[in-house]
This record gives C-alpha cells, sequence and structure tokens, in this order.
C-alpha cells in the first residue's frame, strides 16, 4: 500500500463516528504497496486498516471485492472482511475517495520465503480456488493478455528512459506469448496478485490473503503462475530458487493436482505474468505522483524472471 490521499484526524474521528467501533486512538500511514491509500487505525476498541481506493480500483467493482472477501471468510480462508456501520454499509467516501474499514489480521509478510512457507502459500492458493468453486461473482480481467500491447504502446518511447532494453524485450515477449495464450480453459475467480507482501504469516503458518483488487475471471493456474513467478526468486528477479518453486508447486497441486497438459502451459502463463508486472511497474514508474508516500517497484525485476521462464519454463514445472 501506500498514501495518495492525506486524511485530516478530524475527517476520520467523524467517519469512525459511523461505526461502533470505538473512538480514535492513533492512526499511521502505512508506506508498502503501490495501489491504494492505506491507514493503520487503532480505536478504543479495536486495530483496523482503512483503505480509500485509488487510480486502478473502479468504485463500481468495490461490491464485488466485498462479495468475494464475505463468500471466503464464510468458508474458513483467512481473508479480512470489510467492517458495516451502523446502517450494513461496507462502502464509503472520505477525501473524495471510495473507502472501507477492514479488520486488522495478526501476521507480517515475508521478503525471502522458505521452501515450508512456500508450500503453506500454495495448499493456502489453492484453498482459496477450492472455496471460490461456487462463487458466482464475475470480474473481467482489466490486465489480461489482450491488455497488455495497448499498455505497452501507451508506455511508448517513455520506457527507454526507464531502461533501453526494455521495450525491444518486452516487444518480443508480447510477440511469443500473446498468440500461444490459451483460450478458455478452467476460468475462475482468482487472485491475481498473490505476491509475497499479500501473504501474512507467523512462522510457518498462513494467517491472512489480502489486497483482492485485482481479483477477476480469468485462467485458474494463470494465479499460480503470478504467484511463482513472485515467491521464487530474489527480489531483483536474479536467481531462481528451485527449492521454493517446488515447495510453493507441490503445496498447490495437493488439493489440484497438475496434468502434464497444465505443466506443459504454466512457462507460457509464467511469462505472461512477467509481462503484465513489468508493463503495469513501468507505467507506475512513468506516472506516480511525485508527492505520494509510495516506493516505486522496478519493472526489470520482472524482465529478468521474463528471461528466465523463457529459457527454462520447461523444465521449472517438470
Ligand atoms: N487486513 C489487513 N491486516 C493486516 N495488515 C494489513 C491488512 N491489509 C493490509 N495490511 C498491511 O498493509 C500493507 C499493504 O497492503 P496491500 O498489499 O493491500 O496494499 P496495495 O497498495 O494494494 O499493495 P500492492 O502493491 O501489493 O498491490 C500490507 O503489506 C500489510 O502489511
Ligand atoms: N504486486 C504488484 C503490484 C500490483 O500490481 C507488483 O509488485 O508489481
Amino acid at each position: 500500500m501506500a498514501v495518495y490521499t492525506q486524511v485530516p484526524a478530524e475527517a476520520l474521528a467523524d467517519f469512525l463516528g459511523r461505526f461502533d467501533v470505538g473512538t480514535l486512538v492513533s492512526v499511521k500511514g502505512i508506506a508498502e504497496g503501490v495501489e491504494n491509500s492505506n491507514y493503520l487505525v487503532d480505536t478504543t476498541d479495536n486495530r483496523f486498516i482503512l483503505t480509500l481506493y485509488e487510480k486502478r480500483v473502479a468504485e463500481g467493482d468495490l461490491p464485488f471485492f466485498m462479495a468475494l472477501l464475505d463468500h471466503l471468510a464464510a468458508r474458513g480462508n483467512p481473508v479480512p472482511p470489510a467492517i458495516p456501520d451502523r446502517e450494513g454499509r461496507l462502502i464509503h467516501e472520505l477525501e473524495g475517495r471510495p473507502a472501507c474499514l477492514i479488520r486488522f489480521l495478526p501476521g507480517v509478510s515475508v521478503t525471502r520465503p522458505t521452501p515450508p512457507q512456500a508450500r503453506a502459500a500454495g495448499r493456502a492458493m489453492a484453498g482459496m480456488h477450492a472455496a471460490l468453486a461456487d462463487f458466482i461473482g464475475e470480474r473481467p480481467n482489466t490486465l489480461g493478455y489482450e491488455a497488455w500491447m495497448p499498455l505497452f504502446d501507451r508506455c511508448g518511447s517513455d520506457l527507454d528512459t526507464i531502461d533501453p532494453a526494455l521495450r525491444p524485450v518486452l516487444a518480443a515477449a508480447l510477440e511469443q506469448v500473446v498468440p500461444r495464450w490459451p483460450k478458455g480453459g478452467d476460468q475462475m475467480v482468482i487472485h491475481a496478485d498473490l505476491f509475497p507482501d499479500n501473504v501474512l504469516m507467523r512462522g510457518d503458518i498462513v494467517t491472512g490473503l489480502i489486497d483482492f483488487y485485482f481479483a477477476c475471471t480469468d485462467l485458474r493456474l494463470y494465479d499460480l503462475a503470478i504467484m511463482h513467478s513472485a515467491w521464487c526468486f530474489d527480489p531483483p528477479g536474479n536467481h531462481y530458487q528451485a527449492d521454493v518453486g517446488q515447495a510453493l508447486i507441490e503445496g498447490y497441486a495437493e488439493r489440484f493436482p497438475l496434468s502434464m497438459g497444465e505443466r506443459a502451459i504454466l512457462p507460457t502463463l509464467a511469462m505472461g505474468a512477467c509481462i503484465r508486472f513489468a508493463l503495469t511497474r513501468a507505467w507506475d514508474w512513468l506516472n506516480t505522483p511525485a508527492d505520494a508516500l509510495v516506493t516505486r517497484k522496478d519493472p526489470r525485476a520482472y524482465t529478468r524472471r521474463l528471461a528466465f521462464y523463457a529459457n527454462n519454463g520447461g523444465q521449472v514445472f517438470l
């Protein structure tokens, strides 16, 4: 998360007055993340996360996200539902932005996952997929494979200001991956951003799955490919951690065994994940407001992963 919209203490105290959550004790902006504005809020009763939805989250999608969190929480998944106000409303407006008060979950996100942590996280994703089998909501993936080329074009030659190698590398990958993207397949609602920073853990136990604001209808295995690309490399993307990768896949496959056909498409899906995150990181790099409390993420960490999957994808998922 990040802080793009400042919330004065008086406005927050008024806002909390709509809920049965006690009164404001303290509030702190959370610097992690890049998408929405987030605050850690302590009241006389409890601790909460206050999220103000920014740029990429459409207000009209919020009911879908809230229904998704309720569905998962009701089936025992460790996700944080939004807190209703006294009139039962979940979605509010604060400082001109859509806003929700969200249950705080314990745990910390790991930056260098160990194999046992990756195994537990793979299991947690499988548990989430199993629980979503009967979820009836749908949301198209606005950052799916059809959106990549237009986003690449919108970044245009500005990409060269980040690194002159970015444009040719991404152009070649788009040409390779987009025509091969599997059409149809096992589609369902997926998380689509289950990075280590969106999984809270205590030791090797998963205590929270958070940040569902990219959740969408897409290939189930694309969710696993996104997770693999995010969990199984050192943060700069220079080194693949084979033991972490193996544990992640095994943890997931306990519930959803992978067929040979599925293993064969995973390299393409993983390359697609790398294109998606390299492009959105590049776009954000070029368009982040100078005054936002946010740490920009390097798109090249994803072109390095892309090169790895292009060269080794076949072996990694066998
Ligand atoms: N429900 C929660 N309980 C506890 N901590 C939370 C909760 N939601 C968010 N956080 C904390 O806030 C941080 C940022 O949250 P989050 O990843 O949702 O932000 P974002 O801007 O959407 O980020 P991203 O760049 O991953 O899309 C998390 O790393 C976590 O520490
Ligand atoms: N998890 C993403 C941010 C959300 O698009 C990244 O690290 O680039």
